[in-house]
């Protein structure tokens, strides 16, 4: 039996008032929750100058882990890089590099030089003209003086060159940093990833930019001696991946103009130092996605850290949200700070939303979101500290746009009354389903019909599901097989799933499935009060599933008032108070249990026939003796 715990009990060892008693770790890498491994990884990796790939859910931590990174790595190392114009070869520019800080000295330094070098010229140009004029009119020849003039003029604009030639442009500065770069190149193109050469409009006649001018460097460039993030690596095409797997290699890597048809694809740089550690992190599919050369170089010199998305509810990771809730006021600097009660609510989602019996989520993006929520609304009414109320408010608003999705499906449903939650019904069940973080009922209606094709009977479902629903299928009809003696496979069974869309994630509604197919083989009425998830084994049993406690919500909000469960997963069941006593919860481990429960009126021959069936040991369900033990309602 669950019950719902007081506030004091949801809160760790930490003594408080509010959260503004409660001391924020200075150093990122301190205030990073639940991810020990990848934070010691970090750490040896920053040491050792190692790369490190974290694959795992959003918001987990991943770009501040990155972040922590950057802070651990030295600064004295750091360098600035300066462009310089190559008098031998204008379209090979220099590149030297010097301490941080020394760069915009040097940049200065030429500046003046420069200016002082324009001020000499233009004084002697002056000179010269003034002598050609004062000579021009006492010899009358005014007209000659002017031409005169003008040809001096134009031999030092065209023919001297310019000093802003030899001002070296500062490529990367890192003057004043007190941490090493952190450059998130995420989603970059090969420009922006590599650096590029601009295009110079006029390439003549004294009017173009000199061409170190126009390099542009790239985010590998400014993460020197510093961190490289990318997420999402897989969207980076592989020509950029290859780029970057030589700039990892040799620690350099030349700038070009990126664009074939523009005039900066003519100049290439001498190679730019670009010693930067990657942090790469995405989830699963941006392994796949990964260049296989450049995901072996991070298994050959780095690390690969799986991140958590929940972490055990012990006292101590209580403690760690309590601090959590405290860096998100102090990092929003805007919020009110939270009391103890409101602390509990946090917690209390933190639990629920972990969708795990005894643990915590580490989804903590999100769950900051609320945090960040919650603290807006106690702004917006000028409380001096945010409140319990103010995050169950905030919950509400706060939804997901799944949530919102999801509520407003449900409310069109409800109108044209697409689903049922009394009566009995013959084919029909109601399923449950998850899309994004909130769960649906999703009505299953079959349909057993003789074979149009003289081979072999067809599952016929709708959409997406249709793959879960042939599993389903087969497996039930060994078990329907002995029930109705005959073959199910040689009938057409028809599956539609009411009002499904994309996005619905139906791999759970496998029981479902076979009750409506038993029901409409057999004509026995299933219970429309009932709803149920639960995957299904070749042998019948009933095994776990995901989101049940969303499910469950969504159920009782539906009007449902029983729903089935895998036994497996009674554990993860963190259902909210106003669900409490709306719906009894019955956990199920065998499909002969589901029948039990859901289905109505004829059902004692059946389960008859499913012992028989057992006892005959033919076939390897286990079917509870006599009636099954009496529902458990866990709430
Ligand atoms: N483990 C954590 N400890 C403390 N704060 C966290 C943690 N995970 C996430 N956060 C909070 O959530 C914010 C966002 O996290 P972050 O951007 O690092 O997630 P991510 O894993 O990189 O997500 P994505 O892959 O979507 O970019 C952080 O700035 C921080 O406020």
């Amino acid at each position: 039996m669950l019950s719902m715990e007081e506030p004091n009990e949801l809160l760790g060892s930490i003594q408080f008032e509010d959260t503004s008693s409660i001391t924020v770790p200075e150093s990122l890498i301190d205030q990073v929750i639940g991810q020990e491994e990848a934070v010691e990884v970090i750490k040896k990796a920053a040491h050792q100058r190692r790369h490190v790939m974290l694959i795992g859910s959003p918001g987990t931590g991943k770009s501040m882990l990155g972040k922590a990174m950057s802070e651990l790595l030295p600064v004295e190392e750091l360098q600035d890089i300066l462009v310089y114009h190559n008098p031998e070869d204008n379209n090979n520019p220099r590149i030297r590099v010097v301490p941080a800080g020394r760069g915009r000295q040097i940049v200065d330094a030429h500046k003046m030089e420069a200016r002082k070098k324009v001020q000499t010229r233009n004084m002697f140009f002056m000179l010269i003209v003034m002598g050609l004029i004062v000579y021009a009119y006492y010899t009358g020849q005014l007209l000659f003086g002017i031409i005169a003039a003008a040809l001096i003029f134009l031999s030092m604009r065209y023919l001297i060159p310019k000093e802003d030639v030899f001002i070296p442009k500062l490529l990367v500065d890192n003057s004043g940093k007190k941490t090493a770069p952190f450059v998130d190149a995420t989603g970059a193109h090969a420009g922006a990833l590599l650096g590029d050469v601009r295009h110079d409009p006029f390439q003549s006649g004294g009017l173009e930019t000199p061409s170190h001018e126009r390099v542009e460097c790239g985010a590998i460039h400014r993460a020197h001696k510093g961190v490289l993030f990318i997420d999402e690596i897989n969207t980076l095409r592989l020509e950029s991946q290859q780029s970057l797997l030589t700039a990892l290699q040799e620690g350099m890597y030349p700038i070009t103009g990126q664009s074939e048809r523009s005039s900066g694809a003519l100049v290439r740089t001498e190679p730019v130092p670009c010693s930067f550690i990657m942090v790469v992190a995405g989830n699963l599919d941006a392994v796949q996605g990964m260049h296989p050369a450049l995901r072996s170089r991070i298994k050959g010199y780095g690390y690969e850290v799986y991140m958590r998305d929940t972490m055990e509810d012990t006292v101590e990771n209580r403690d760690k949200l309590i601090r959590f809730v405290a860096q998100e006021v102090v990092r929003d600097g805007k919020i009110p700070h939270f009391t103890r009660d409101a602390v509990a609510e946090i917690i209390r989602e933190a639990k629920r939303r972990s969708g795990r019996k005894g643990h915590l989520t580490l989804m903590l993006r999100d769950l900051g979101g609320l945090i960040r929520v919650a603290g807006d609304i106690a702004r917006s009414e000028g409380a001096p500290l945010t409140e319990a109320r103010h995050v169950i408010e905030a919950k509400k608003m706060a939804r997901s746009l799944e949530q919102q999705m999801a509520d407003r499906y449900l409310e069109r449903r409800k109108e044209y009354s697409m689903y049922k939650s009394s009566g009995d019904e013959v084919g029909r069940v109601n399923g449950l389903a998850v899309i994004g973080d909130s769960g649906i009922v999703l009505p299953i209606m079959a349909e057993v019909t003789p074979a149009q094709s003289k081979e072999e009977g067809r599952v016929i479902a709708t959409g997406r599901l249709q793959e879960i629903a042939k599993e389903a299928v087969t497996n039930v009809s060994a078990l329907i097989k002995k029930l109705q003696g005959e073959d199910i496979t040689t009938k057409d069974v028809h599956i539609q799933f009411i009002g499904t869309y994309e996005g619905v994630e139906g791999d759970s509604a496998s029981i479902s499935i076979a009750t409506a197919v038993v029901s409409a083989l057999e004509g026995i009425p299933v219970k429309q009060s009932v709803a149920m998830t639960g995957s299904l084994s070749v042998r019948g049993d009933v095994l776990p599933v995901g989101g049940v406690t969303q499910k469950i919500e969504a159920a009782a909000q539906a009007g449902i008032k029983t729903v089935l469960i895998p036994k497996s997963n009674m554990g993860d069941v963190l259902v909210d108070e106003s669900i409490r006593d709306k719906i009894e919860i019955i956990p199920v481990s065998n499909i002969s249990e589901v029948f039990e429960y859901s289905l109505a009126g004829q059902r004692s021959k059946l389960l008859e026939k499913l012992r028989r069936f057992a006892t005959e040991k033919k076939i390897g369900i286990s079917i509870p003796d006599g009636i099954p033990s009496p529902a458990m309602s866990i709430l």
